[in-house]
């Protein structure tokens, strides 16, 4: 049956990326036999310049009749001074809560080619494997009020969560951990915060349901330190909107790039999937950027929404065959390596798919 995957390229590198994991993706229906029907909508600050929005409801229409979404990234200096409603960043925290994409689904495992990539040492990196399940439709990123008061000089950003969303994610956690090495970190600031220390509650009355996994509690800003230098000791980490979005970034440094970073972001119906990383403006247009979190995220899609395991791991597969043979973009680091563009590498990717497929 046709798959219809919804494209929502977005801002910045986004643009760039997308065309890499649609080839991808491409490759894949030809050669396993697949029908993917993509349909290519605006989001972000694009949304914005065309139509005059960062989520137009026709954006929503059609993620809402799709059986996919694969989301670039959003945002740019250009758009940084427009009233907060109008941010290219409203469209992507908008499309997340209008389809109810509460589980963030961060993947932080190194490819062997990559272990002397990262500024870590090999021996801290090797063997490291965690799953950071992130909250994602709730917290300090939607709560309200938001906003200035007298004449700007007060602020209040809300950290609200209520039971069930806070219920919902933990228990996500759990399945994850138990399809893992059942052991579970949840990260919070239960000495200052009172959303904390409810998120403990609520982690410790589910732990009841889960007998086999181990739970462990501890600080976020702990885990900073921890992620980094004993990262081999997590397996899965459940946390918070904010505390998930700003550790999945500092875990990127164990794979060597930010830009390596696959997610996917899951409702009880669709998924969205997504690289971590952002637009980055400061190499938007050069031709340079990283598309392996974009078509690691495409690989997530086919395994999370499309059962597909055999082709989501042809592309993992092939995004290892094409490191290991060297090829890669500037923002990794690897010695003796080919340094190519966005396109060059792509390219590489589906040359060893094609290899995989036909051997
Ligand atoms: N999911 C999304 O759409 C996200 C959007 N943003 C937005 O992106 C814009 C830029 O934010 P930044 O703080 O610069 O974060 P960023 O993630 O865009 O970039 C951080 C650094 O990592 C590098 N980088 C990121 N992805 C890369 C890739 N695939 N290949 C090579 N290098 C890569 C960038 O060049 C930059 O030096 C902002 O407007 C921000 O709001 C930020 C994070 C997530
Ligand atoms: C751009 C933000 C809305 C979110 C973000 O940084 C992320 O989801 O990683
Ligand atoms: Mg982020």
């Amino acid at each position: 049956m046709t798959k219809k995957i919804v494209l929502l390229p977005g801002d910045g590198i986004g643009r760039e990326i997308m065309g890499s994991a649609k080839a991808v993706l491409e490759t894949v229906a030809e050669k396993f036999g697949h029908e993917f029907e993509f349909e290519t909508h605006a989001i972000g600050g694009d949304a914005y310049d065309r139509l005059g929005e960062p989520l137009p409801e026709e954006t929503v229409q059609a993620c809402e009749g799709a059986d996919a979404i694969l989301l670039g990234a959003v945002g740019g200096h250009k758009w940084d001074s427009l009233p907060k409603h109008l941010r290219p960043e409203q469209g992507l925290l908008g499309i997340r809560k209008k389809l109810g994409l509460f589980a963030n689904l961060r993947p932080i495992k190194g490819f062997k080619p990559l272990l002397h990539a990262s500024p870590l040492k090999e021996e801290i990196v090797a063997g490291s494997d965690i799953l950071i399940i992130r909250e994602l439709t709730g917290g300090l990123y939607f709560g309200k009020p938001s906003e200035r008061r007298d004449n700007g000089n007060v602020v209040v950003d809300t950290l609200y969560y209520e039971r069930h969303e806070i219920e919902r994610i933990v228990e996500q956690a759990f399945n994850s951990a138990m399809l893992r090495n059942k052991h579970l970190v949840s990260v919070d600031k239960a000495n200052v915060l009172e959303s904390s220390r409810m998120w403990r509650e609520i982690v410790d009355e589910k732990s009841k349901d889960y007998p086999e996994v181990t739970v462990e509690h501890l600080l976020v800003d702990a885990v900073a330190m921890k992620l980094i230098t004993e990262p081999k000791k997590f397996d899965c980490i459940v946390t918070e909107n904010l505390f998930g979005d700003i550790l999945s970034d500092e875990a990127s440094v164990l794979t060597g790039s930010l830009g390596m970073l696959p997610s996917a972001s899951l409702s009880d119906k669709v998924g969205l999937y997504e690289p971590v990383h952002g637009s980055a403006p400061d190499i938007a247009g050069k031709g340079i950027a990283n598309p392996m979190g974009m078509i690691l995220s495409a690989a997530m899609m086919l395994r999370y929404s499309f059962e597909l395991k055999e082709e989501a791991e042809a592309i993992e597969q092939a995004v290892n065959a094409t490191l290991e043979q060297g090829y890669h973009t500037a923002d990794l680091q690897i010695k003796d390596g080919k340094k190519v563009g966005t396109e060059e590498v792509t390219q590489v990717i589906i040359d060893q798919l094609n290899v995989k497929i036909t051997s």
